[in-house]
């Protein structure tokens, strides 16, 4: 079994315990009580007329407790501080991970996030059944991810159209090629490319231009995982990143305001002119 296949088995087991708690038409409504979202896609620079789109590098920092692939990365005392820092260093959105088994994340951690900081939030889990996108609006998120390795057609334009219906945007992640053509073709508005292949759990960074090269322009470019100093930053602003997402070096950082503003200084020092 892939690292993928065995994180979705835990997914969906806490997922059946939630949903005996608090039933499908519950949470469906609970989401109709939510705060309308707000825009993730224009947060991420994101614009209909990619001649209109400005030059600035945007960072999506992330609250990552830890991981499979490197195990405790960082104890976080308070999600809502951390949250606070990242917002005030420049980050366009937060990502809270809530997923508990591999990384540590809860729906908690995502409540403290909203309740301190009020820009976009990403609620960052293993999306396989409609029922964690309702979810996911009750609890006030924006944004939330959608793994094409992890889903098939009909599911990836069911989950979309949903997001899309609940008034968010989906970060629709993909590692190959094949993957970036169905989320293309599937209209995705904001496309990550996780250079980490979550079957195995490998870093390329190299593999970013290649992949990248294919998504078309009205489409956000978020270059996922991987990025350690700004010379990563730099790498992923030159092969056509709009935005970062970033974890690990944030959470390890005793300075992530500091380290968020340098990435964003170095990012758009580095975006193609054409870009500009
Ligand atoms: O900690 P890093 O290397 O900066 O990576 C962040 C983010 O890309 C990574 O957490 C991630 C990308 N896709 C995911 C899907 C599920 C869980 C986690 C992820």
């Amino acid at each position: 079994m892939s690292v993928l296949t065995e994180i979705i088995a835990g997914v969906r087991i806490d997922l059946d315990a939630r949903r005996s708690i608090r039933s499908q038409s519950q949470i469906e409504t609970d989401a109709t009580l939510a705060a309308p979202a707000l825009d993730a896609y224009a947060a991420l620079g994101g614009n209909t007329d990619p001649g209109a789109r400005d030059a600035a590098m945007r960072v999506i920092s992330e609250v990552k407790r830890k991981s499979p692939s490197k195990g405790e990365l960082a104890e976080i005392g308070s999600p809502a501080d951390l949250a606070r820092a990242y917002a005030a260093g420049g980050a366009s959105v937060i990502s809270v991970l809530t997923e508990e088994r591999r990384f540590g994340g809860s729906l908690a951690d995502f409540d403290a996030v909203r309740a301190a900081v009020d820009i976009p939030l990403l609620r960052k889990d293993f999306t396989v059944d409609a029922y964690q996108i309702h979810e996911a609006r009750a609890h006030g998120a924006d944004l939330i991810l959608l793994i094409v390795a992890a889903l098939d057609d009909a599911q990836l334009r069911e989950f979309l159209d949903l997001t899309h219906a609940l008034g968010m945007n989906a970060l629709v992640e993909t590692h190959t090629e094949e993957e970036i053509a169905r989320a293309v073709k599937l209209g995705s508005k904001i496309i990550g490319v996780n250079v980490r292949n979550l079957k195995t759990l490998e870093v390329d960074r190299g593999n970013f231009a290649r992949l990248a090269e294919n998504i078309p322009s009205d489409v956000v470019i978020v270059a996922e995982s991987g990025v350690r100093d700004v010379a990563d930053v730099e790498h992923y602003a030159t092969h056509g990143a709009d935005a970062i997402l970033v974890g690990e070096a944030l959470v390890k950082d005793n300075d992530p305001r500091a380290a968020i503003e340098r990435f964003i200084d170095a990012g758009t020092a580095a975006k193609p002119a054409r870009a500009r």
